[in-house]
C-alpha cells in the first residue's frame, strides 16, 4: 500500500492521491502507469523553507520506496514552478532553523538527484534558482512558453554551492554553464531549449506532464537495477562530493549568509521583491 502513516490517500479516477497533512507537497501515482506526480503547493511562490523542504525529501523518499515507475515533479501554482529558497529564511535568520533549512536542502538534493527511479520537471512556471536546482537535479525537463529559468545567484551577491553546479554541468556543457552561472542569467523558455537546459517545450502542464510520462515509459523495456545502477554511477562522485562534506557546507553556508554585506543584499532584494509586487 502506497502510504505513510503521515500520509493521506485519496482515489481520483484511476490515480492514488496521497498529500502530506501540511499539504504543501502532494503525490498522484498514476495506476496505469506507476508514475508519480509530486507536486509543490506552497503559496504564494513555492518558495523552499524548512517545511517544504521536509515535505519534499518525505515525498521523494515515499516514492521511492514504494517503487514508482517514475517521479515527475510539478507545481500547483500556473506561473510558478518554485521561486527558489526562501529568502525569508536567510534573511535575519534564527540560529537552529537555518540550520536545519541547510540540511534539509542537501537531503533533498541527495535524494532527488540520487534517484534511483527516472525523475523529470515538468515546469510549468518561473524556475529562478533553488527552482533551476531541482529541475536540473531531474533526469528530464519539460517547460512551458514565456517562462524563465536559471541560476541567478550572482545577481543576489550570492554563491551557488559546489553542488548546486554539480546538477547545472549534468545539463549543460560547462562553457555554458560557467557563463550562465557568472552572468547570474535567466533564460527564457526559448533560450533554455535551445543550449540544452531544458528538453522539450509544452503548451500546457498536462502536455507536460506526458512529455514527461513519455520519457520515463521509455526505459520501460531497460532492467530498472541496471537503469538505476548506470545513472547512480554517473552521479556517484558529485553525491559522494557532498556526503563527504555536508558539515563543511553547513558550516560555509552558515558563515557566508552571516556576513553583514550578505545579510544587507538579501534585504535590499526582498524590499525589491515586495516593491515590484505592489506595483
Ligand atoms: C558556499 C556556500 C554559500 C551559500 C550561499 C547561499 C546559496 C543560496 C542558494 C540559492 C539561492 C536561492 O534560491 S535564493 C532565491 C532566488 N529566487 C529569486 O531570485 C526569485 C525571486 N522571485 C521572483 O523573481 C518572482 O517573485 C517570481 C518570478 C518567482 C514570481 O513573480 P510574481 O510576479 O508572480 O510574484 P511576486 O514577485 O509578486 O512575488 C509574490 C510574493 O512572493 C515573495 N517572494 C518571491 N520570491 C521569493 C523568495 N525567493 N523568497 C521569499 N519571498 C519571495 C514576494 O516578495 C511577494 O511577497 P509579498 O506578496 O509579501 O509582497
Amino acid at each position: 500500500m502506497l502510504r505513510s502513516s503521515l500520509l493521506t490517500l485519496t482515489r481520483i479516477g484511476s490515480n492514488r492521491l496521497m498529500s502530506t497533512a501540511a499539504k504543501l507537497t502532494t503525490v498522484e501515482v498514476n495506476d496505469k502507469t506507476g508514475i508519480a506526480t509530486l507536486t509543490m503547493c506552497r503559496p504564494p511562490v513555492n518558495g523552499l523553507n524548512l517545511e517544504l523542504l521536509k515535505d519534499l525529501s518525505q515525498s521523494i523518499d515515499e516514492i521511492e520506496s514504494n517503487k514508482s515507475r517514475g517521479l515527475i515533479l510539478t507545481s500547483s501554482n500556473p506561473t510558478i514552478f518554485s521561486a527558489g529558497l526562501d529568502i525569508l529564511e536567510m534573511y535575519k535568520p534564527d540560529k537552529e532553523r537555518i540550520r536545519a533549512f541547510w540540511t534539509s536542502l542537501q537531503d533533498v538534493w541527495l535524494a532527488l538527484y540520487g534517484s534511483s527511479v527516472p525523475t523529470a520537471a515538468a515546469i510549468n512556471g518561473h524556475s529562478p534558482a533553488g527552482g533551476c536546482l531541482l529541475a536540473t537535479s531531474c533526469e528530464y525537463r519539460v517547460m512551458l512558453p514565456k517562462f524563465t529559468i536559471g541560476l541567478n545567484e550572482t545577481q543576489l551577491g550570492i554563491v551557488a554551492p559546489k553542488w548546486f553546479m554539480s546538477s547545472f554541468l549534468s545539463v549543460l556543457p560547462r562553457r555554458i554553464a560557467e557563463r550562465a552561472l557568472n552572468q547570474g542569467r535567466m533564460f527564457t523558455t526559448e533560450e533554455a531549449l535551445q543550449v540544452g537546459l531544458i528538453d522539450e517545450v509544452a503548451n500546457t502542464k498536462e502536455e507536460a506532464i506526458e512529455k514527461c510520462s513519455a520519457f520515463i515509459g521509455s526505459f520501460a523495456k531497460v532492467n530498472p537495477l541496471a537503469r538505476a545502477l548506470t545513472k547512480q554511477q554517473f552521479r556517484a562522485a558529485d553525491l559522494q562530493q557532498l556526503e563527504n562534506e555536508r558539515v563543511q557546507d553547513l558550516e560555509k553556508f552558515l558563515f557566508f549568509v552571516n556576513q553583514p554585506a550578505v545579510q544587507k543584499g538579501l534585504g535590499l532584494y526582498l524590499e525589491s521583491l515586495k516593491k515590484k509586487a505592489k506595483n
